[in-house]
């Protein structure tokens, strides 16, 4: 067992830090599509080298490493508790190397495990076959795109496509919705899977199994291929882009699968996971419990960079730098489209620390400050310093109802995060004087780099994740989607995605 743990281990570390060929390609072939020095390419070039520093560094593509998944096969008569067992130290393992994020926090009192050891965490599902060898597979979906995932039952209302019956048009209707809901939110390029049938439960299910299918594999079920190719086309005409910063590639992957139903329930089920596509599987001796090989791995090294074109010259997109403390005047312009490079300080904070703003003081003055909606992953070394191994933003549409009211309260001008923020913080920027900047979601070793030194921490009781750590940075590169003249560039792409999706109301499976 103790050689099955380590062949864990690996599997684990594989997961965290190396994408894929299969998603790898899908992010090539975006890269191909999208025009030479658009927000989109540009970020899309900041992906790969992420990719590329991740498997260098041996540390996390993104540093939200997600709700750990086993999906795991044993011949039969092989004992299974013990091999839970041996996840759960490799798990607890990865973590204290910094491999994984402790993710693992108490629904009611908050408190993170530190382990990612808890009720319900990590999710092992066993299944006996009838082969000599284990099969474990290991899915690593992050909590951002896992808030994208989407329900239908049908017959349903579906906005921006009308109504939508229980048969294969209707089916049609609910997935391209599930791609434009998501707008850049989950880390947009995206792979889905789809799970027709079933009940809320195993449909669900269903819908993350898919996700384990290569991205190039041609459904065997011929109505569902022929679904799963015009869903790619179209759901790439709807503009979105990376990040939803509009573009040409929106959707990576579209995997669909089937099972029978109640009659009185008909639910389409959408798993929507970001380009951070991490999902591995390792095939392990049972006898000697080594690692015989790799279920997603071919053997040939994938060209992050192979037929891009590169700008002729270096675009002409307005860069502006800006330093702790920050003005007012610095502020206002500012406009959606200029590209921000942050040096000097900046401090995180996410959910538990905007809620508890609303009604406590700072211990720092955030006057003409920075704040990052940041979870990173953090390791302390033996003199007791902490360093970022893994920093990329998180979602901040969840910080909404407190986001305006924070800022004004302490003078913060810069937020940082991804995927926008609502018309209540679009006005807060206006009134104070504020922009908000999104950083390219999922470059958690990109953003990591940046970072020069950690200053200090502040509510540590919220969890390593959701404390508020204060970082020297230099280089920090992010893009002004909202400024403080009322714009919002995820507003415009939400408007004009949802004029290109009305254009598919018509019957197409008949
Ligand atoms: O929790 C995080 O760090 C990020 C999260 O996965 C998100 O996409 O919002
Ligand atoms: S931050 Fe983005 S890339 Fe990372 S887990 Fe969340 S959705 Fe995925």
């Amino acid at each position: 067992m103790e050689q099955f743990k380590d062949s864990v281990y690996k599997l684990i570390v594989e997961t965290s830090t190396n994408l894929p060929p299969d998603v790898r390609r899908a992010v090539v072939k975006a890269r191909q599509n999208e025009s030479v020095g658009t927000r989109s390419a540009l970020s899309l070039a900041t992906i790969a080298q992420n990719i590329e520093m991740a498997e260098t560094n041996v540390s996390p593509i993104c540093q939200d490493t997600g709700m750990p998944t086993f999906e795991v096969h044993t011949p039969v008569g092989a004992n299974q508790i013990e091999m839970k067992k041996a996840i759960r130290e490799a798990i607890e393992l990865a973590t204290k190397n910094g491999k994984l994020r402790s993710n693992s926090v108490d629904s009611l009192t908050g408190e993170n495990s530190g382990t990612n050891l808890g009720p319900g965490t990590p999710v092992i599902h066993f299944d006996q076959w009838e082969k000599d060898d284990i099969e474990v597979k290991l899915i690593l979906k992050g909590g951002g795109c896992e808030n994208k995932n989407i329900q239908y039952s049908l017959p349903a209302e579906i906005e921006g496509l009308g109504k939508a019956g229980r048969d294969l048009d209707g089916i049609r209707k609910c997935i391209l919705h599930s791609v434009y809901q998501a707008q850049g939110q989950g880390c947009s390029a995206g792979f889905i899977g789809v799970g027709i049938g079933g009940d809320r439960t195993s449909g669900y299910a269903l819908a993350k199994e898919q996700l384990f299918r290569k991205v190039n594999d041609v459904n065997s079920n011929p109505d569902l291929a022929k679904m799963e190719a015009y869903i790619m086309e179209k759901a790439n005409e709807l503009g979105i882009g990376t990040m939803g910063f509009g573009g040409e590639t929106t959707l990576l992957g579209c995997k669909i699968g089937s099972m029978n139903r109640l009659p009185a329930s008909f639910y389409v089920s959408v798993a929507y996971n970001c380009w951070a596509f991490r999902r591995q599987g390792a095939l392990i001796d049972a006898q000697t419990g080594e690692i015989k090989g790799w279920l997603y791995k071919d053997g040939e090294a994938v060209d992050l960079h192979a037929g891009v074109q590169q700008p002729e010259q270096q675009e002409k997109r307005r860069e502006v730098v800006l330093q702790y403390p920050i003005s007012e005047e610095q502020i206002r312009s500012l406009k959606v489209g200029d590209v921000v490079i942050i040096n000097g300080l900046m401090h995180t904070g996410r959910d538990a620390f905007h809620k508890y703003m609303m009604d406590h003081d700072c211990p720092i003055d955030l006057n003409g400050g920075v704040i990052y909606h940041c979870g990173p992953v953090m390791l302390k070394d033996d003199s007791g310093e902490w360093h970022v191994k893994a920093a990329g933003p998180t979602t901040s549409i969840r910080e909404e109802p407190y986001q305006a009211d924070i800022m004004k309260k302490f003078g913060i001008r810069v937020v940082i995060g991804k995927g926008g923020m609502g018309p209540k913080t679009l006005k807060g920027l206006q009134e104070h004087g504020g922009v908000y900047l999104n950083a390219i979601g999922g470059a958690a070793q990109y953003y990591a780099d940046c970072v020069k030194k950690v200053e200090g921490v502040d509510y540590m009781e919220f969890g390593l994740p959701e404390a508020m750590w204060h970082l020297q940075v230099e280089g920090f590169a992010a893009i002004v989607t909202m400024d403080s003249h009322g714009n919002s560039l995820h507003a415009d792409v939400e408007k004009s995605s949802l004029e290109k999706l009305s254009q598919h109301a018509e019957v197409v499976f008949s």
